[in-house]
């Protein structure tokens, strides 16, 4: 029998950089399970809790929700998924996130990708979410078949609240004074790599060829 590493991974990036797109590629090609923040909390709203009624009240004025509140959700979830390879999407988006997750789990990689702000703008009013899986389309991108539509299941896609272009702006913000303090974190421990770019389809290659290098001895499913 041969013996896989575990390879744990973080995807980061602006709000709209592409992390869900890519992320969608990654799990297809390498096999990782994804967990994405945002897809967690949309979750936690939906089923109408008093914690869900906090999380989008955050959301909606484009502010992060509390560290302690994200960091226990997130650590509770990968504590089911010990014993996997996974791709962590939107999380850790503050030093403080950063360090919790530090205290239990040591990160092979970290995938920063670094898409201009004035890009993202324009991507985030016109994307559309099925909410049950977290898929994303975009008017321009990568519509989806039929107008409206998930492709995979059919059901009805939305334009998430904080999508709007006000509500944007406070998230960029919030990236700027909060998150990007997390990638000098990542940068001292020597596991960042930064990807740049305007278009996911030309990144996208270059962080293939990046994780086939990384993580030979872990199932790919395409290779
Ligand atoms: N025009 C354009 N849209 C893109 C590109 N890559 C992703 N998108 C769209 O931009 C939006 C944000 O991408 P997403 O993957 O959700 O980014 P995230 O917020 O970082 O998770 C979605 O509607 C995507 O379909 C690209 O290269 N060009
Ligand atoms: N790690 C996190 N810490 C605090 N808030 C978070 C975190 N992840 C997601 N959120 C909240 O959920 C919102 C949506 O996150 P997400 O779906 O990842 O959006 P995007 O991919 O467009 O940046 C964020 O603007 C923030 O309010």
């Amino acid at each position: 029998m041969v013996l896989q590493k575990i390879f744990r991974a973080v995807i980061m990036g602006p709000p709209g950089s592409g992390k869900g797109t890519v992320s969608g590629r990654i799990i297809k090609t390498f096999g990782l399970k994804h967990l994405s923040s945002g897809d967690i909390l949309r979750a936690n709203i939906n089923a109408k809790t008093d914690l869900g009624l906090l999380l989008k009240s955050c959301i909606d004025q484009g502010q992060l929700v509390p560290d302690d509140v994200m960091s226990r959700l997130i650590l509770s979830d990968l504590r089911a998924m010990d014993q996997s390879s996974w791709l962590l999407d939107g999380f850790p988006r503050t030093v403080s996130q950063a360090e919790a997750l530090d205290a239990v789990y040591s990160l092979d990689t970290v995938i920063n990708l670094d898409v201009p702000f004035q890009t993202i703008q324009q991507r985030l009013t016109s994307r559309w979410t099925h909410l049950p899986s977290g898929r994303v389309y975009n008017t321009d991108f990568n519509p989806p078949k039929v107008p409206g539509f998930d492709n995979m299941t059919g059901e009805p896609l939305v334009q998430r609240d904080d999508d709007t272009p006000h509500t944007v702006t406070l998230r960029l913000k919030a990236y700027e004074t909060q998150t990007e303090p997390v990638l000098e974190f990542y940068r001292s421990k020597g596991v960042l790599e930064t990807f740049s770019g305007t278009e996911t389809n030309k990144i996208w290659p270059h962080i293939e060829a990046f994780l086939h290098r990384k993580l030979p001895s872990v199932n790919q499913k395409a290779a």
